[in-house]
């Protein structure tokens, strides 16, 4: 459970927030980003109709969404969305670029309002008012560069009411964990960007809160720091959190998720487990003939390709244990033989359609 507010906790936060966006003036270091986040953060993470909710049994569901729109002008962004988040689940926001997600997530917390639908977080309709109870990583990412991040990490843990010197011993354990214990003493503008994105990461959730939200976590991070990240998120889910997060990078979330919605041009095209999104696509056989062969008349279909010396085709379920035999049958052999279910990444480019996956790097990573 999260910390109880201590109101010295909240104020020497809300003192270091006015001072940052203070420095922040002409003359001061801050980006745009910081002095819009902090500025944000001191008036409404800080706001008194913030209260804690304790002892509120938990639904089974903490994200409820249902028809979600949202215009910018005329641009219809966001098209009808609903989502329904388990509690103690992974759960994954997945779409090409533009597809929608971030505007999501922004309408699930509370930070933007739909133009249509409706939402409930944790069991609110407001979800601003359990915010104490989300640990959040925005799209955005930024941090005081003058700062160290032990000081960073019990700064954020502050505005959600964690106790200081409790924020700054946990962050060190959290840091720890993640492989950076050796720049807990840094300041931010002396990191790498994975760096400080780890520390954001931290700081984001070093409350413990119930439900974490964040948007493309794995985005510029090396794939150390990657596989720290998807442990930390696996150590999260084991203390009983719930666990939403964006990308276009099919391998975590396919390693990852539970559950997953995939976004794209503004409308969910699914809604189901990892195995339910494969099974949109039927079986695919891969095969080398033990003889070499370069036709095979009648054990092959039409729509079989050829690389090499092996052949890809798709086949239905029903479908394997006659062309089994037929391969027996057929005197060919085998040199090699795989019957498989395609991975997320294909799926994915099935459901969205290959033209609306317009990232190839990034699409690239889920090979
Ligand atoms: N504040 C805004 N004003 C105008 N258009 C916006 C605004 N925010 C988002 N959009 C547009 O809405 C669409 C959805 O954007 P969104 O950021 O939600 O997509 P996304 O799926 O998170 O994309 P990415 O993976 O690239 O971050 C995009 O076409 C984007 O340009």
């Amino acid at each position: 459970m999260p910390h109880a507010a201590k109101p010295s906790a909240r104020a020497s936060a809300a003192i270091l927030a006015s001072r940052l966006v203070g420095e922040s003036r002409p003359g001061g270091g801050l980006s745009a980003i910081i002095e819009s986040r902090l500025a944000t953060d001191a008036a409404g993470w800080l706001s008194p109709r913030r209260t804690r909710e304790r002892g509120t049994v938990l639904a089974s569901t903490v994200i409820e969404a249902s028809g979600l729109v949202k215009y910018f002008g005329d641009f219809r962004a966001v098209d009808g969305i609903d989502i329904s988040v388990p509690q103690g689940s992974v759960y994954g926001i997945l779409g090409p670029n533009g597809a929608g997600k971030t505007t999501t997530i922004r309408m699930l917390l509370g930070i933007i309002d739909p133009d249509e639908g409706t939402r409930s977080l944790l069991g609110s309709a407001n979800p601003r008012s359990v915010s104490d109870r989300v640990g959040y990583l925005p799209e955005e990412r930024g941090l005081y560069p003058g700062m160290k991040a032990c000081e960073v990490i019990a700064f954020m843990g502050a505005l959600r009411g964690l106790d200081w010197s409790a924020g700054r011993k946990r962050g060190a354990e959290m840091m720890e964990q993640v492989g950076l214990s050796r720049v807990v003493d840094e300041k931010i503008r002396k990191m790498s960007k994975g760096m400080a994105q780890m520390v954001q990461l931290i700081g984001s959730i070093v409350h413990r809160p119930e439900l974490i939200v964040l948007d493309e976590p794995f985005s510029g991070l090396d794939p150390v720091n990657q596989g720290r990240l998807e442990a930390l998120i696996g150590e999260e889910r084991a203390r009983g959190a719930t666990i939403v997060f964006s990308t276009h990078v099919m391998a975590h979330a396919e390693r990852l998720c539970d559950r997953l919605a995939i976004i794209a041009g503004a409308k969910r095209r699914f809604e189901g487990t990892v195995d339910e999104a494969r099974g949109q696509l039927p079986l695919e056989v891969r095969y080398t003939p033990g003889d070499g062969a370069a036709r095979l008349d009648g054990l092959l279909p039409a729509e079989a390709t050829r690389r090499g010396d092996s052949f890809r085709f798709p086949i239905e379920d029903h479908a394997v244990a006659a062309w089994l035999t037929r391969l027996v049958d057929s005197g060919h052999g085998v040199a090699s033989l795989s019957i498989e279910r395609p991975g997320l990444h294909d799926a994915f480019v099935h459901i969205v359609g290959s033209d609306a996956v317009r990232d190839d790097a990034a699409m690239g990573d889920a090979k």
